[in-house]
């Protein structure tokens, strides 16, 4: 049975994709620009394709903190209300989608804060996994943990070469929550989803190809948003309530699931950030990034001394 708050978003949706005019969405290609929310997310709308690029904006790794979470989940708010074409997430890092849940959210948090953290998650998965509007990932970037989420969010996944993407939770001594698994049983095979879970498995570009976690392999950014926009405008000929009602039943089980126990989520949460083990292991891991980020110039140095080692034993 549909609950009610499920039947009036719909009914809400109905109204949304039939009534809003597409007087509305010229107003915007009008007034065509790039907006920001508080710079922490950058919205750019293409004036032919009324497709919005949404950049993730938190250097340096984009990690998911209260800030950056309410902005994301605002600029939603935004594109639904702007009843957008469709939006392709990605990030201005180079090297990073999203670096997941910000640790130090978690990490003997305080607990008015963590509070708002945890409830802004749940907003932004329920508005991205259900969101009426068609959405793809340009994912030029490591995507673990939450970067893997909102990624997998999408109805399509386009993926730079040589970079990881994955639901790594159980290697941090933590475990997902349900609508984060519901999400990865959505985009790969159950049997492999659960293999993926357990293991915290981080796979490389080629791997998630195969896997079905990523949907295309792109040379660079450019090419991914392009690709995207392929994608994107297949539903350019597809009535809208139609695409969007068929995208919101396929996935209103698991969105009702946390829509109707969105406090017990977040009791559950409290649970886990409260155990001394959890912590523990956060702390060790805030520790370990640390220390992996302070002996980078040193790799980086052995690497490059490696190579001239290589060169010239390879001259000889
Ligand atoms: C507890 C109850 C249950 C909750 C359920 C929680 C569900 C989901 C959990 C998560 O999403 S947890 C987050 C999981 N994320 C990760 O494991 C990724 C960790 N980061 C990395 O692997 C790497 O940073 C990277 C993303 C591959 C990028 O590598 P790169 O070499 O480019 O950068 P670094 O030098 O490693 O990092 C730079 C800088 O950023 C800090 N940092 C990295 N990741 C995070 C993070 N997730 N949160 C906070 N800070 C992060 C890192 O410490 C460096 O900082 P400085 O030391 O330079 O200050």
């Amino acid at each position: 049975m549909l609950s009610s708050k499920f039947i009036h978003a719909f009914t809400r949706q109905i109204y949304h994709t039939n009534l809003i005019t597409s007087a509305t969405f010229n107003v915007i290609k009008k007034h065509n620009s790039t907006h920001t929310k508080n710079d922490l997310v950058l919205v750019d709308v293409n004036d032919k394709t009324g497709f919005s690029i949404v950049t993730l904006n938190r250097p340096p790794v984009n990690s998911l903190n209260l800030e950056l979470l309410s902005a994301f989940s605002s600029v939603l708010d935004d594109l639904h209300k702007n009843n957008s074409r469709g939006m392709i997430l990605t990030s201005s890092s180079s090297t990073v989608f999203s670096a997941g849940l910000d640790i130090n959210e978690l990490y003997k948090p305080d607990m008015d804060r963590v509070r708002k953290f945890w409830t802004s998650l749940q907003d932004c998965w329920i508005k991205l996994y259900g969101s009426s509007f068609p959405t793809a990932a340009a994912i030029n970037g490591h995507a673990p943990a939450g970067g893997c989420l909102f990624a997998m969010c999408c109805e399509y996944r386009v993926m730079l070469p040589k970079y990881t993407i994955g639901l790594n939770e159980t290697q941090l001594g933590i475990v997902a929550p349900t609508w984060f698994m519901a999400t990865m049983k959505n985009t790969i095979p159950l049997r492999q989803a659960e293999l993926a879970l357990t293991l915290g498995k981080m796979f490389k570009t080629d791997d998630a190809l195969k896997l079905g976690l990523i949907d295309e392999i792109a040379e660079n950014k450019e090419d991914a948003i392009h690709k995207c926009e392929i994608f994107l405008k297949k539903y350019q000929k597809i009535p809208q309530t139609a695409r969007a009602l068929t995208k919101q039943s396929y996935r209103k089980n698991d969105i009702m699931e946390l829509e109707n126990n969105r406090e017990a989520d977040l009791q559950l949460f409290f649970l886990a950030i409260s155990d001394p083990r959890v912590q523990s292991s956060l702390g060790k891991y805030v520790a370990f990034l640390k220390l992996k980020s302070r002996m980078k110039p040193i790799l980086e140095a052995v690497k490059f001394l490696k190579g001239i080692f290589k060169s010239k034993k390879k001259k000889n």
